[in-house]
């Protein structure tokens, strides 16, 4: 027997020797049942030989991976290199997105061909990217090739978290209007290597998602797709919540989407795709949808007068509403000079919102209470997010004292205090961290907030003098009273008297996952 033989032996005593251990402990502790099903995702349906490069390699298949280990000659002194007994490569199905049987045809054939062999589509991780990789086997038998190809397909169907038709919904408006291109470009592709079915509805006007998402047949889809920036984002991830709840019955309490969303990035800040994807990369978003990588979301509900106005994931109510009316004014402009223009003339007119605050804190009293906490005062600007809103400007997020899924959202309020204070806090966000140690900045978990504006001055007059070119409406326009800018998920909000904002746990399924940080990029340059 040759000493490959026998090392191979002697692993697989040891971990016979292992797992009847393992077993012991957990029957210990009760857990035996979760040990049989790791045993049995272990069992070998597959062995063979293929070539790997230019070498065969023995290649085995269980229900979570593949190993292919080199089948190495004895030497003539029957000793093999060290690096040779140890070379086992693996691949996780979980990281499978595609096996296609591998062909050679002459040119212009379109179908049959010699059986070269299988090619397994999967991704890899290089930090929070996903990029595509592929794993050629080679054997030139059509019968092997083939039973290889059929237990592949059936355990990569097995994922039952994978979609395989999706709602899909491109705003060809956003941002540089590259959306249609960014999803046949690096999008579309990839679904229909892993054999996704689509149903595209390339969006004509704000709302046409909304509509569209109201009448059309849901059960039909295992997912939706919003290939666009945060306030088409926004928009279906309200519209998912509102048919839920509609479906539901269920006129007072919002219901959790039926359907996860997946978002494919094409706008300008994108801080929903970066807060779970860690990045702005359309391929790492597709890779998400596809290999069907889940995420609970908390999402927050904004009413107004009683009724529900918006469910969404972020809010700014003073400085972020203000700055964000002014630059839908000049919706001419490139949007980078727009927020630019926007934020300097928003900071050159700073001036703080008259109002009471009250908040829900995250954590119930003992006796399990509600216990509102209020305060009046002079207020530059509050944000209350449910999600930490990563993006390239912000790699550690507006509220990095949230997460995704926490069930309560981070209230941020900051006082007034001079122009160059407040400047220095927002550009910290940018930089590393500290953008909440100054003594005018308070933060607070919460589960609820209201605000109620006590100055009568709205976002209209004071904005308008210059402004008067005007072509762009808010979303929800308030009859009468004055109206206050708010900025809900990046999409301007005008709301008139007290607002209510409710965090609602896990409301909405992304397609992605948790992460802490964002790949940032060069900070917005008007600082
Ligand atoms: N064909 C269209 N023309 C104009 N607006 C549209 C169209 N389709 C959708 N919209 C609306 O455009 C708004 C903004 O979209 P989106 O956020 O995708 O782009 P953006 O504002 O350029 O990006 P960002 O928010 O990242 O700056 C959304 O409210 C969406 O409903």
């Amino acid at each position: 027997m040759s000493e490959l033989n026998e090392e191979a032996q002697a692993e697989q005593r040891d971990s016979g020797k292992k797992k009847k251990k393992k077993r012991k402990k957990r029957r210990e502790t009760g857990k035996e049942e979760e040990e049989e099903e790791e045993e049995e995702d272990e069992t070998v349906l597959l062995r063979g030989i293929f070539k790997v490069g230019k070498k065969s390699h023995d290649v085995l298949l269980t229900r979570t991976k593949l190993t292919w280990t080199p089948i190495v000659p004895e030497t003539p002194t029957g000793h093999l290199k060290l690096q040779e007994l140890y070379f086992k490569c693996v691949l996780l199905l979980r990281d499978v997105f595609a096996v296609k049987v591998k062909r050679r045809r002459a040119a212009g054939q379109q179908s049959g061909g010699t059986v070269l062999g299988l090619a397994l589509f999967s991704c890899r991780r290089r930090e929070k990217r996903l990029e595509e990789d592929t794993l050629h086997l080679h054997n030139a038998s059509s019968e092997h090739t083939h039973i290889w190809y059929n237990s592949l397909k059936e355990l990569l169907t097995g994922f039952s978290s994978r979609p395989r038709y999706l709602k899909v919904f491109i705003n060809p408006s956003s941002h540089k209007k590259e959306a249609v291109h960014i999803y046949r470009e690096h999008v579309a592709p990839l679904f229909k290597m892993a054999d996704l079915r689509t149903d595209i509805t390339v969006t004509e006007r704000k709302g046409h998602a909304l509509s569209v998402m109201k009448e059309c047949k849901l059960d039909e889809y295992d997912g939706v797709v919003c290939v666009g920036g945060d306030g088409s984002v926004a928009e279906l991830c309200h519209a998912l919540v509102l048919r839920a709840q509609l479906d539901a019955n269920s006129p007072e309490e919002p219901v959790k989407a039926v359907l996860p969303l997946g978002i494919i990035p094409a706008g300008s800040t994108d801080v929903v795709s970066c807060s779970v994807h860690g990045v702005r990369d359309p391929v790492t978003a597709a890779f998400h949808i596809v290999l069907g990588h889940l995420q609970q979301v908390d999402m927050c509900s904004f009413s107004s007068y009683g009724h529900l106005v918006h469910y969404g994931f972020s809010a700014m109510f003073g400085f972020g509403g203000r700055s964000l009316a002014r630059a839908e004014k000049k919706r001419w402009m490139l949007s980078s000079r727009r927020r630019e223009y926007a934020l300097v003339k928003t900071l050159a007119r700073l001036r703080p919102e008259d109002c009471q605050l009250s908040f829900l804190p995250a954590k119930k009293t003992t006796e399990g209470e509600e216990s509102w906490t209020t305060n009046h005062g002079l207020y530059l600007n509050i944000s209350v997010m449910s999600i930490p809103c990563l993006s390239p400007h912000a790699p550690r997020g507006l509220a990095p004292n949230t997460s995704l899924a926490n069930g309560s959202a981070s209230l941020i309020a900051v006082g007034n205090t001079s122009r160059s204070e407040f400047v220095k806090h927002l550009k910290r966000y940018s930089s590393s961290s500290g953008q909440f140690n100054f003594p005018f900045v308070e933060t607070h978990s919460v589960s609820a907030v209201k605000i109620r504006p006590r100055s009568l001055t709205g976002c209209s007059e004071e904005e308008s003098e210059e402004e008067g070119d005007a072509k762009h409406t808010p979303i929800i326009q308030s009859e009468g009273a004055a109206a206050f800018p708010w900025n809900i998920d990046g999409e301007l909000v005008e709301m008139a008297s007290e607002v209510l904002i409710r965090v609602h746990s896990r409301l909405i399924t992304l397609y992605g996952e948790e992460v802490d940080e964002a790949e940032s990029a060069a900070s917005c340059s008007c600082f």
